[in-house]
């Protein structure tokens, strides 16, 4: 499953100077992301407890890790939090931003939280959490994230 998310981040207006947030810290909740930028910038991703700059690169797609891979690689691959920021300068604020995300999920059914790929394995620790599908793990976001204030993690 699969789905093409266009977003269109308008200009900032000169009276709204106390806000830095274009789209607030998230996760991604399928399996990959492919994200197209334009060159205006303000993404960010989270490593380590510091956001650094995903700088955007002519011609290039960023590949994003979402939580069902993490939780499909039994936590070896990380789905990263990520945030798109407003720029302090002045001429970045009057650009309007456009990007472009094809969101690759599992299958509905599909069992996130039981890696077979690893089954054995020494270094990957047991599953202790009941099995969630793919589908479970969407309703549970999407309820968590009806339930938060605006601009806040989900
Ligand atoms: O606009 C961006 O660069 C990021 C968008 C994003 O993270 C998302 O749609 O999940
Ligand atoms: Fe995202």
């Amino acid at each position: 499953m699969s789905g093409l998310r266009i977003l269109y981040y308008p200009s900032i207006p000169d009276h709204s100077e106390d806000e830095i947030i274009r789209l607030g810290e998230h996760s991604d909740w399928g399996s990959i992301t492919l994200l197209f930028q334009d060159s205006v910038g303000g993404l960010q991703v989270n490593i380590d407890e510091k956001y650094v700059d995903a700088m955007p690169v002519d011609g290039a797609l960023l590949l994003n890790v979402g939580d069902s891979l993490e939780m499909m690689s039994g936590g070896r691959i990380k789905s990263k939090k990520h945030r798109v920021l407003i720029s302090d300068d002045e001429k970045h604020r009057k650009l309007v931003r456009r990007s472009m995300g094809y969101f690759v999920h599992p299958d509905n059914e599909v069992v996130m939280n039981q890696p077979l790929l690893y089954k054995g394995d020494p270094d990957v620790q047991e599953v202790v959490e009941d099995p969630i599908t793919s589908q479970q793990y969407v309703i549970k976001k999407l309820a968590a994230a009806h339930r938060s204030k605006p601009a806040a993690s989900y």
